[in-house]
């Protein structure tokens, strides 16, 4: 008998890799934070002698699911400026708001309670796109969460920096000062093509290949930044940021919801990565990202909710379901974007376009125990036929019951270990008192 730290059994886990398994009556065997082998209850109860052994009896185990992009303080922003079209809802509404409002406390709390909604939800690891990328570090290193910190860059003064050399060198500060941390890791994350110019563009081109790190993007948001590209630059946002050298297996295009065939073949070529982001795609009438014909030629599709203030929650079983179902009707397809695939979107292709495939988005000895457990017990999800078609179809993220990150539980029968509700509760009550006197 080999003695470990921890057993998790539960009738159904789903490993994501390989693709479509489904394991019954089946165990996880953890050890310092790692996942030692996956292999029957039985078996495990009579080869390791677990230090605790959680015996989830109507549960299906998935990995931690993986919001590949975010802006986690805008949770303080939610509901503020609902049913507009991008550009009039960040320029009339939360640009302004942000003006006001955002500093370090803002992203503090806010980053908070998007950590508290995570965790709720399965997210154990989120890629952040937001001013004060530290602050949201150490927030999210607290409550236990993965995080990959956007060093942003836009061309417009804010609390965080002055002008895009400013945001560069603080970025690059943090990612020295905090390189090799257990939690956090790093992507360069200039705003848009219309927020940055060539200049600082062709810099972090150059710096992400020399520090090898992700570069997240918002990208093809809507057909009027397209537009605006052609006539300000003479080509589409995507053959100037290629020209800068920017596109390539560390790109994260968020939203691409305006695609030509040939771009779409060009980002399989190079091994781009596009982050689909469904919902706010939808509330912000942005455009479909054809993420069936993306699939299809090979490109690496993940899956994002953007943020609070345009999403509106952080909800990735929910995006999930609306991806799948998106993806039907966009490609009058209703074998689009199968069950299957939508969690892998969620876990495992959001891991590997973040350069953390080695260490979490699937559940295989040798990863990091980060765990999702989702009662598939509850009246709504019954009968069952298919734990994965529930998890895309059914469930709600209120049927997610415990959730591990490197094998330390952060979410234990539906509550937070590492967060101190009332507190919480205490501190947004608080902005949106000032939030909303000055409305
Ligand atoms: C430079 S920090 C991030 C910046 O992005 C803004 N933002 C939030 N959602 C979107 C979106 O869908 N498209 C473009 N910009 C977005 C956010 O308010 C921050 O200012
Ligand atoms: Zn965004």
């Amino acid at each position: 008998m080999q003695t470990i730290d921890k057993l998790i059994s539960a009738p159904w886990i789903i490993p994501v890799e390989p693709q479509g398994r489904v394991l019954e009556d089946h165990a996880l065997a953890i050890h310092e934070g790692r996942i030692l082998e996956l292999l029957p209850t039985e078996e495990a109860q009579a080869r390791y002698r677990p230090e605790t052994h959680r015996r989830l009896e109507r549960h299906a185990l998935i990995p931690g699911l993986v919001n590949a992009h975010t802006h986690s303080p805008m949770t303080l922003l939610r509901g503020l400026a609902d049913d507009l079209p991008l550009m009039d809802w960040l320029q009339n509404h939360i640009w302004p708001a942000e003006g006001r409002f955002v500093g370090e406390g803002f992203v503090h709390d806010g980053t908070l309670l998007a950590a508290a909604e995570m965790i709720r939800g399965g997210t154990t690891c989120f890629n952040d796109m937001y001013f004060f990328p530290e602050t949201t570090g150490q927030v999210a290193a607290r409550a236990g969460l993965r995080a990959v910190l956007g060093l942003i860059v836009i061309d417009f003064p804010s609390a965080w920096a002055g002008d895009a050399e400013e945001y560069i060198t603080k970025g690059l500060d943090i990612h020295d000062r905090y390189k090799g941390d257990a939690l956090l890791s790093f992507c360069f994350a200039p705003h848009a093509p219309y927020t940055v110019g060539d200049d600082p563009l062709g810099r972090l081109a150059t710096l992400a290949q020399e520090l090898e790190i992700p570069v997240h993007m918002h990208v093809h948001e809507t057909a009027h930044e397209v537009e605006e590209s052609v006539a300000r630059f003479g080509m589409r946002p995507l053959e100037r940021l290629a020209r800068l050298g920017l596109v390539g297996p560390n790109l994260l295009g968020v939203h691409m919801t305006q695609l030509e065939a040939s771009e779409i073949r060009y980002l399989a070529d190079t091994g781009a990565h596009v982050v689909h982001c469904p919902e706010s795609n939808l509330k912000l009438a942005s455009g479909f990202c054809p993420v069936q014909a993306l699939v299809e030629a090979g490109v690496n599709v993940a899956l994002g909710t953007d943020g609070t203030a345009s999403n509106n929650d952080l909800d990735l079983l929910g995006e999930m379901r609306t991806a799948a179902l998106l993806a039907k009707g966009v490609s009058g397809d209703a074998a689009a974007l199968p069950a299957h695939t939508a969690l892998r979107m969620a876990t495992l292709n959001g891991a590997r376009a973040l350069g953390l495939g080695e260490s979490t988005g699937s559940l295989e000895p040798g990863k990091s125990a980060d765990i999702t457990a989702v009662d598939l017990g509850e009246l709504e999800t019954l009968p069952l036929y298919d734990p994965v078609s529930h998890l895309v179809y059914a469930a709600s993220r209120h049927q997610v019951s415990d959730v591990w990150v490197a094998g330390r539980p952060l979410l234990r029968d539906r509550q937070l270990t590492t967060i101190d509700l009332p507190d919480l509760r205490r501190r947004v009550a608080d902005w949106q008192r000032r939030i909303a006197e000055a409305d």
